[in-house]
């Protein structure tokens, strides 16, 4: 990027061209339409020192005088800074344009045809700039929409140099002209809008060349594309939206959870974030210190247990949010280590990109790189950290990016891996200036050792900075009591006492006096002073007295059960879960209002919101699992875990059955489907996912384990033999294939070592879900679907023989044993031509493309099939009512058989039916009647009959 400055004796000379990853001095920008070619002042014009005389060169005087007012040396014109000779660097400003303008301190916008002098003769009061405002030219220029959004300070200015206002005041004016959204004006990144919403913000704008129009949206899709002028703008526009459907795509798959749903659930779950408490970390010296410093890049935040560092971080987070807007990219992560979805430091990666790539999609070109192979594979097999990580590392130091502000909350609950993403996070820190990190966590060493390795850290001690916790945790109580004497009708005396107890025994311990004061909310205030007594100082103290209540009441032991549950579950769980697993739950009629009655026994140490359970705060799981260990797991963790492996087992066995949502069709897509009212899957969600897990851990502690529990007749056995495809169709329902295909390897992992008889039934079952995951996960029904294109002596297939879809013949019959091939890979090909071994990642088998068969059409007498690989004799197919014959792809508003147009799919009337693995895709088909014959890549020719009645 070439920038212009004043020269010493006037008129105005380019700069060095600066490489994106060089700092580049701040410069303003111009934004104006263009006259004709020789009005405006070029690069060659420039260099020579000439075209003085142009009208153009009005525009250049005036960007470089009112940059000069707002203090900055260096600006950029389009018409003079790009050597538009030059197709490379032409087609390298074309690509970077949206960049350029995003990054600039200011834009300025030459309105050639509207002057700030007169008035509008019919209307005194609209000065009729503003009449020529709406009418201006720059709105119909396809150019000027991104120079519109891209940048954030974007002043407007009259033809003679009025300003009139910039694009926070002529919103109003902005958004009736253009139709563009107000959030979009106000910076809300444009990943927002939906793709035909940002579309339809180009209506009516035009370009001189006709693919500019495609092409002047690329940085509004952050997608990133070589011009080719002359494919003219149709094939501009799908070479576009092809991209900017990648983009979206990549930015779904890397969702696993959106951070920003996860502050305010852990805010709203907290009680609402109260400012007065969190607001003295914004003065702190060492905050400032971070915060001004270009040399300190690292914050460490630390604490005791509830000494309130998760809120403080919700605090910076929004004062960040306002205060950097535009300037710097802010993406964080809450870890919570309750939730196996987000206690790891592959969670914490995918939480963190995904708030980059979604403020700024052109990052999305990082994780391209490899998400166009890998699809979402990339962000859940075993090599998502490598992969995850070294994007990450690229991402953060895009030379593109001007300030990137990364935030975690509570590393010590990042339970997995801790010390992979403590490196990553003190190596990145070093990396670049630009990167500043603020983490948080308890006062642990291991933490502290770790970050000693980071150059320029700051560590912010909570327990250093007493008197501003203790005054926030004052401001915190006071709040809370204002409230409960209000609620409670609490008597000015009895208001004062309960506030004195909370000051005096809170011990700077913000969670102490929410406990505190949530557990006075349940009581009547009769006797009010003699009930504080109930709470005694310090959290484990507070934590133990609760525990002795619940252990003296008359609901002990079912409490206890729930409790033991809560704690060992690897994800918070629902009320109707908690249900199947607490078996003295669902033996009672009112399964569900019992579980919210004893979750209120527990209601000190338990809450529920939206229908989940979770622990009032993690402290109170760590106390479950250390102080009061004995008293919830009598017989040990490990047998806890056979409870409930062995419970999810027994209500999954009761439930679960073929398409237990109705849905009928089999092809019926996930996208689809709807849960229905009730869900027969709600008590059954956890169980389904997770039974392996618990099976496996229950099985750590060897000299506990039953082994019969593995045998053949055993609980699993049983369960696989008449429960399989149904628990497979679940996951899917459940939208958690990957985690299945992980789970029926750790199953086959267990088996191998502890019990040889399942060993053929286990494995076979890992083969079947790992050949046809992709088809299960797009469509649960598939699971039936899949057994057709299982081998002939598959156990699975042999098991559940009567649930193969009827009426469909494939020919030739499959092969009698699983290929080599482990894992079909779907890719965006409609066919892969490599299988990987998906342990080794060692590539098994590539397909011969040579041998594709590209033409085929059934013989005049329906005997043969013509290929230009030869004849294949198939004998007569038994349709009865013969159809044209047709040797072009089939698409789907066929009636009878056909496939659909991506070929990835037999339909039957041109409701999709089955979905072909990927060695069974298309390179060419014909049909004939009910039956369709094609053609694949590896040279083989099959065909499948379809009867009228499928079921
Ligand atoms: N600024 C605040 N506004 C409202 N509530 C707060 C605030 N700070 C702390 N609290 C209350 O204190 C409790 C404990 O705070 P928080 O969870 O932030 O502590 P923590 O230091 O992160 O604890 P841990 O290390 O154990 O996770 C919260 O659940 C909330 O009820």
């Amino acid at each position: 990027m070439r920038l212009l400055q004043c020269g010493d004796a006037g008129g105005y000379y380019l700069t060095k061209s600066w490489t994106s990853d060089e700092a580049i001095p701040p410069y303003a920008v111009l934004s104006h339409t263009w006259g004709t070619d020789s009005d405006e002042v070029t690069f060659d014009d420039l260099t020579r020192c000439a075209g003085m005389e142009k009208p153009g060169y009005e525009k250049i005087q005036f960007c470089a005088q009112q940059a000069a007012r707002d203090g900055l040396k260096h600006f950029w014109v389009d018409t003079c800074c790009i050597n538009q000779a030059d197709n490379v660097e032409l087609s390298q400003a074309i690509t970077s344009m949206f960049d350029w303008y995003r990054n600039a301190t200011r834009c300025y916008v030459y309105l050639s045809d509207v002057s700030g002098t007169s008035h509008n003769e019919d209307d005194t009061h609209v000065p009729l700039w503003e009449a020529e405002f709406t009418k201006s030219k720059w709105f119909t220029r396809g150019w000027t929409l991104q120079e519109l959004l891209a940048p954030s300070l974007v002043d407007f200015f009259t033809h003679d140099g009025m300003k009139l206002g910039h694009k926070g005041s002529l919103e109003e004016q902005i958004h009736q002209v253009t139709g563009i959204p107000k959030l979009a004006l106000q910076g809300v990144p444009l990943s927002q809008f939906s793709v035909n919403e940002r579309l339809s913000w180009k209506e009516g704008r035009q370009t001189k060349l006709e693919e500019d129009k495609a092409y002047s949206l690329l940085g509004l899709f952050g997608v990133s594309m070589p011009p080719i002028y002359g494919e003219g703008v149709g094939s501009a526009f799908q070479r576009l939206l092809d991209e900017a459907r990648k983009v979206e795509k990549c930015l779904q798959d890397a969702r696993l959870t959106d951070p920003r749903d996860d502050k305010r659930r852990i805010e709203n779950t907290k009680g609402g974030l109260l400012e007065d408490s969190y607001c003295w970390v914004l003065e702190n010296a060492d905050f400032q210190r971070w915060r001004n410093s270009s040399q300190s890049r690292l914050l460490w935040v630390k604490g005791d247990p509830g000494k309130g560092k998760t809120m403080l971080l919700c605090g910076i987070i929004n004062d960040l949010s306002k205060s950097v807007a535009k300037a710097a990219l802010l993406s964080y992560f809450f870890c919570q280590a309750t939730d196996s979805r987000i206690n790891n430091p592959t969670a914490v990666l995918r939480g963190l990109i995904y708030l980059l790539v979604y403020q700024q999609p052109s990052l999305a070109a990082h994780v391209r790189k490899k998400h166009d192979h890998a699809g979402k594979a990339l962000f859940e097999d075993a090599n998502a950290w490598v992969a995850l990580s070294d994007i990450f590392t690229d991402m953060v130091q895009d030379p593109s990016l001007k300030n990137v502000y990364l935030i975690i909350d509570a590393l010590d609950e990042c339970v997995t891996d801790l010390p992979k993403l403590l490196d990553l996070i003190v190596q990145t820190s070093s990396a670049s200036s630009r990167i500043k990190w603020i983490m948080s966590s308890r006062n642990w060493p291991s933490i502290e050792e770790r970050l000693e390795r980071a150059g320029d850290k700051i560590r912010l001690s909570l327990e250093l900075n007493a008197d501003s916790v203790s005054a926030a945790v004052r401001s915190y109580i006071k709040h809370k009591v204002s409230l409960l004497a209000q609620d409670k009708k609490y008597s000015n005396q009895t208001k004062q006492a309960v506030l004195n107890y909370l000051y005096t025994n809170a011990n700077d311990t913000f969670l102490w006096a929410a406990l505190v004061c949530q557990n006075l909310g349940k009581m009547s205030r009769l006797n009010i002073v003699t009930k504080l007594k109930a709470f005694p100082p310090g959290l484990d103290c507070l934590y133990e007295r609760m525990m002795q209540n619940i252990n003296d009441s008359a609901d002990a032991d079912l409490c206890k059960q729930t409790l033991a549950t809560v704690a060992i579950v690897y994800r918070p769980i629902t009320l109707h879960e908690l249900t199947s697993l607490v078996e003295e739950l669902d033996s009672t009629d009112e399964g569900l209002d019992s579980a919210q009655d004893v979750v209120s026994l527990c209601g000190s140490l338990l809450t529920v919101r939206d229908g989940i359970v979770y622990f009032v705060h993690q402290s109170a799981k760590d106390f479950l699992l250390k102080e009061a260990y004995r008293l919830i797991f009598p017989s040990g963790r490990e047998l806890f875990h056979y409870t409930v492996f062995s419970r999810s087992l027994l209500v999954m066995s009761n439930a679960l059955r073929r398409d237990i949502y109705g849905l009928g069709a089999l092809g019926c897509s996930i996208e689809q489907i709807a849960q229905p009212k009730p869900d027969p899957l709600a008590a059954l969600r956890y169980s389904c996912i997770y039974w392996i897990d618990h099976l496996y851990d229950y099985a750590s502690n060897q000299s506990m384990f039953d082994a019969s529990v593995l045998e053949s007749g055993g609980v699993v056995d049983k369960f696989m033999r008449k429960k399989f495809l149904y628990w497979l169709e679940s996951v899917s329902l459940s939208e958690s294939m990957p985690k299945g295909v992980v789970s029926i390897g750790r199953l086959d992992a267990l088996v191998e070592v502890i019990s040889h008889r399942l060993i053929l039934l286990v494995r076979d079952a890992r083969r079947f879900i790992m050949y046809h995951k992709s088809a299960i996960e797009i469509s649960p029904l598939q699971a039936y679907g899949a057994l057709l294109f299982s081998p002939t002596r598959s156990v699975i297939r042999a098991l559940f023989e009567d649930e193969e879809p009827k009426g469909i013949v494939i020919k030739p019959g499959m092969q009698d044993r699983w290929s080599n091939c482990l894992q079909t890979l779907e890719g965006h090909s409609s066919y892969v031509n490599s299988v990987w071994d998906a342990r080794s990642g060692e590539c098994l088998q590539t397909l011969n493309v040579e041998r594709t068969v590209y033409d085929l059409s059934f013989d005049s007498n329906d005997s043969y099939l013509r290929t230009d690989k030869g004849i294949f004799n198939i004998g007569a197919p038994s349709t009865s009512t013969p159809t044209p014959i047709s040797t072009e792809t089939q698409i789907a508003q066929y009636q009878s058989v056909a496939l659909d147009a991506s070929g990835t799919w037999i339909t039957y009337d041109s409701v999709n039916l089955l979905r072909l693995p990927s060695e069974y895709r298309p390179s060419c088909s014909a049909v004939l009647g009910d039956v369709i014959a094609i053609g694949v890549g590896n040279g083989r020719v099959w065909r499948c009959e379809v009867l009228r009645s499928i079921t």
